[in-house]
């Protein structure tokens, strides 16, 4: 297999605290660092000086390298576009998750080579700016049919597919609570077992304050019912106001619950005690006007946290991790290193992966080059497309 020696690395950024050259930070910064990968794999890191050589050689030029960007939370698979309920947001119409309904109708009305375009198209569009691994969610087919084929399409992408039946109710189940309860069943039944061979995750938008989204037993209920079809879980809870989403995510193992924005200090205390990662959206607050959440609350108890884009027709129709660690810095109290860690490792730790997110040998050769010399430049520089994945494998 052919080697690769990345020079002219004037920051490394390795999320590995214990290499020897690093600076001792969660970051486990190297500064005038080399790189070698073999294949796919990292195969060495460490000081230029040092550093082997290797079959081919790529410089840098002094600007900084850091993991790529892992990107785990996402909903590519949607055709049409939103843009004026967004518009209406931006003038004081609130967001309640009714509009997924109108992604799910152009969802349902798209062939499947149109979907396969579109999920290309923003898949290579997180690639060019620096994101790496990247999680799709289903949630906008609804039934069986379109669900399974949003999973089917999206793992030509990834492996880490999410089955989203529990997105919302959709239309032709909300004319009573029986026909709501049938929705339920159909998710945890005939729909999962569709869905399942195709999805790592199941996920379920638990969500009091929206008439459309599941409340804590019926969310309950659909992530049993994957557990036991063998997938693991995730959640969509405290979006739009304080609610049970992160206490059951927490209770019932589940990897990781998303967006956080409203929490309490016994949501913060169960998360604390849990193994579950808690997942920052910044992006979504931005899109719809909603308060960001205070970050350092969650680190300063001990959480893990991670951001994501959440790339989506609705909350957030930006593709970009730099946007949303800029935002992060900007409007919810993490440092530059903190916004670089939860975009990276923190997002990784929301996967349980632990090939990806960090630069040491063995893990996945997923690099990101920066057009600037420090990782400092990624707050820095809002909306400058400074960063870029590179492929040496
Ligand atoms: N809130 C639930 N799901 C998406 C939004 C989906 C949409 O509005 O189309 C989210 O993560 O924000
Ligand atoms: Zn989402």
């Amino acid at each position: 297999m052919s080697t690769t020696l990345v020079t002219g690395i004037a920051e490394l950024v390795t999320n590995d605290p214990t290499h020897p050259d690093g600076d001792g930070s969660p970051l486990g910064v190297i500064e005038h660092a080399a790189v070698v990968t073999e294949g796919d794999r990292i195969a060495w890191v460490g000081r230029a000086q040092d550093a082997p050589d290797a079959d081919e050689r790529d410089d840098l030029d002094g600007r900084a390298l850091v993991p790529a960007f892992v990107d785990s939370h996402s909903h590519l698979v949607f055709a049409g576009d939103r843009s004026a309920e967004f518009a209406a947001r931006m003038t004081g119409t609130p967001y309640d998750g009714g509009g997924i309904a109108v992604s799910m109708a152009a969802t349902r009305a798209a062939s499947d080579d149109e979907l396969r375009a579109l999920v290309g198209r923003r898949v290579a569009e997180m690639r060019a700016q620096g994101t790496g691994v990247v999680e799709i969610k289903s949630g906008y087919g609804l039934s069986v049919a379109d669900e399974a084929r949003a999973l089917r399409i999206a793992r030509e992408f990834t492996d880490e597919t999410t089955f989203l039946g529990a997105h919302v109710v959709p239309p032709e189940f909300r004319s009573d609570d029986a026909s709501r309860a049938s929705y339920v069943a159909l998710v945890c039944g005939e729909m999962l077992q569709a869905c399942a061979p195709h999805a790592r995750w199941i996920d379920v938008f638990c969500e009091p304050h929206s008439e459309f989204a599941f409340t804590a037993d019926e969310s309950g209920q659909i992530l049993t019912a994957g557990k036991e079809a063998g997938l693991e879980l995730r959640v969509h809870g405290n979006q739009l106001g304080a609610g049970p989403g992160v206490q059951l995510a927490a209770r019932l193992g589940a990897a990781s619950v998303d967006h956080c924005t409203y929490l309490t200090d016994e949501d913060i205390a169960s998360l604390a005690g849990s193994s579950t990662v808690a997942t920052l959206l910044p992006g979504v607050e931005f899109s719809t006007r909603s308060p960001y959440p205070d970050a350092r609350r969650l680190l300063d108890a001990g959480v893990t946290v991670a951001l994501a884009s959440d790339c989506n027709p609705g909350t957030c129709y930006s593709s970009s991790m730099p946007f949303a660690i800029a935002v992060a810095v900007r409007d919810m109290g993490m440092t530059p290193a903190q916004a670089l860690h939860a975009a990276t490792a923190g997002a990784a730790q929301s996967l349980r992966r632990d090939d990806i997110g960090v630069l040491r040998p063995g893990a996945r050769a997923e690099l990101t080059v920066l057009d600037a010399p420090s990782y400092l430049h990624l707050a820095y520089r809002p909306g400058v497309p400074i960063a870029r994945r590179i492929d040496l494998g």
